[in-house]
This record gives structure tokens, C-alpha cells and sequence, in this order.
């Protein structure tokens, strides 16, 4: 596996192929600097939760956020042309909503990758948010749900137990798998272990869209 971009590791779903594009970063949306720059987001917001500025800086941090907002403004596109969490090329999709997920290998039915829950995670206590453990199951499990040229779908339904406190900051170990597939329904199933102890799993159903639902 090694060597291959991450949309090859775990698949680019045709449905949501960016129409007429090849995966050349200067051609996609946010260009070759998209990935440093949501990179560079996610590290702000771990580094931001862990601190205890002073006033100045606050204030500081503060009046440079609103200056990109007002100049943001400008730029606003429809979703459809925003390369947040459609760089399929990058890691989270090119978004800092998501934990960073690396690919380690993958059959036609699984796929076994590791996690780094940053600071911005933590929901207390030194635990992970459990929504977040959420997220990244809807995330994995819905991105390899589409994969192997099956057809978009939708999560209706994740169930998550929580049997560990996930730790952030530490390299986690995650697993998912298809448990069944019968008409437009997808089971998956996923895993998430820190060492020998399991801190969560989670089994979600997902429906494949009708044409008109797309
Ligand atoms: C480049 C970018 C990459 C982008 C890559 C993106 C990757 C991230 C993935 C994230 C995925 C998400 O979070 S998706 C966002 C969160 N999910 C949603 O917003 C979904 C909201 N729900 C819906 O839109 C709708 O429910 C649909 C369209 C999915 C399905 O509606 P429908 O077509 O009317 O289907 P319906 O008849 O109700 O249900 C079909 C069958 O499923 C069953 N069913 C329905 N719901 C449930 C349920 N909760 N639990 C059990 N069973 C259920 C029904 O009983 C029925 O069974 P039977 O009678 O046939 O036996």
C-alpha cells in the first residue's frame, strides 16, 4: 500500500468524483496549498484548546480570526465547488472536522487504518468526546461504504458503545468491516482499539440513494 495517495488507498466514491477533473491538486478546488492549510487548522485548534493565553494575545487572535472572516466573505462559493471535505486526495478529506485517519490496508469488505484524536477531541477529563468517536465512525464507515463501485448511500442508523475511555494524543488503532449487504441496505461494522483494550465499537446501517435522492 505504500506509495498510494490516500483517495487510492481507500477508493475516490464515483458518485462524488469531482466531474471532469483529474486528480492534479493544482486543478482541484483550494489548489496544491489545501492540504497545508487544513493541516495547519487542525493544529491551531489542538494548540488553541491547550492554552491559558494572556489578554493580549486573546485579543490579538481575536481581531486577526474576524480580519480572514470579513475577507472570506468574498469568497464564498456554492458547497458543491468548496474543496472542505471534497479533497478527496487529502487526509480527512481536506477538513479539520474529522480525527486524522492513515490508511494501513484494506480488502474488498475491510480496511484497518490508525487515528490521532487531537486536543480539540477531548470531550473531559482526558477522554474523547464521544460524539467525536461518533464522527469518525460516520465518517470511515460512510466513506468505505461507497467504495468498490457501489453506489452513494446515506448513514440512518449508528450505534456506538463506549467500553474504553479513547484516549486523545495517542495513536489508535481502528478497524471496520461490511457485516451485510441486501438491497439498498449496508451493514458495517467498526472497531476502535488502543492497544489490546477496546475503546468503542459501533455497527451502522446505511441505504443506497435513489436516483431522485441524490
Ligand atoms: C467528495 C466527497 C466525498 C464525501 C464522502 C462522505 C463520507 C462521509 C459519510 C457520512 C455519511 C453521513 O453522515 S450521511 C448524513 C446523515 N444521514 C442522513 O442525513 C440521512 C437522513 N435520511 C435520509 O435521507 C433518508 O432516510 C434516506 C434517503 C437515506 C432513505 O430514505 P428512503 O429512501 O425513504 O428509505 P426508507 O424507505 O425510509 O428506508 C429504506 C429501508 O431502510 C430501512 N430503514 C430506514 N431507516 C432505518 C433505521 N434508522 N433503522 C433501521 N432501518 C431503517 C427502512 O425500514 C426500509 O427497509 P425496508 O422496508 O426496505 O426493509
Amino acid at each position: 500500500m505504500v506509495g498510494l495517495s490516500w483517495a487510492e488507498r481507500i477508493g475516490v466514491p464515483e458518485s462524488f468524483a469531482l466531474a471532469g477533473l483529474e486528480m492534479d491538486p493544482a486543478r482541484l478546488p483550494g489548489g496544491t496549498g489545501w492540504g497545508e492549510l487544513a493541516g495547519e487548522l487542525r493544529g491551531y485548534l489542538d494548540a488553541l484548546v491547550g492554552v491559558d493565553p494572556p489578554a493580549d494575545l486573546v485579543s490579538e487572535m481575536a481581531e486577526q480570526l474576524r480580519s480572514w472572516r470579513e475577507r472570506l466573505a468574498a469568497a464564498r462559493v456554492p458547497e458543491r465547488d468548496q474543496p472542505w471535505g471534497h479533497r478527496v486526495d487529502l487526509p480527512a478529506r481536506g477538513q479539520a472536522l474529522a480525527p486524522h485517519v492513515e490508511m494501513l490496508d484494506r480488502g474488498d469488505d475491510w480496511l484497518e487504518a490508525t487515528v490521532v484524536f487531537g486536543r480539540f477531541h477531548l470531550g473531559g477529563h482526558d477522554a474523547v468526546h464521544g460524539g467525536a468517536v461518533a464522527l469518525l465512525f460516520d465518517e470511515v464507515l460512510g466513506r468505505f461504504s461507497d467504495t468498490h463501485g457501489r453506489p452513494a448511500a446515506r448513514t440512518v442508523s449508528l450505534d456506538v458503545a463506549f467500553r474504553a475511555v479513547t484516549p486523545p494524543e495517542r495513536e489508535l488503532r481502528l478497524r471496520v468491516w461490511f457485516e451485510r449487504e441486501h438491497g439498498r441496505k449496508r451493514q458495517l461494522h467498526g472497531e476502535l482499539r488502543d492497544g489490546d483494550v477496546v475503546c468503542a465499537e459501533a455497527r451502522a446501517l446505511f441505504i443506497v440513494l435513489r436516483p431522485d435522492q441524490g
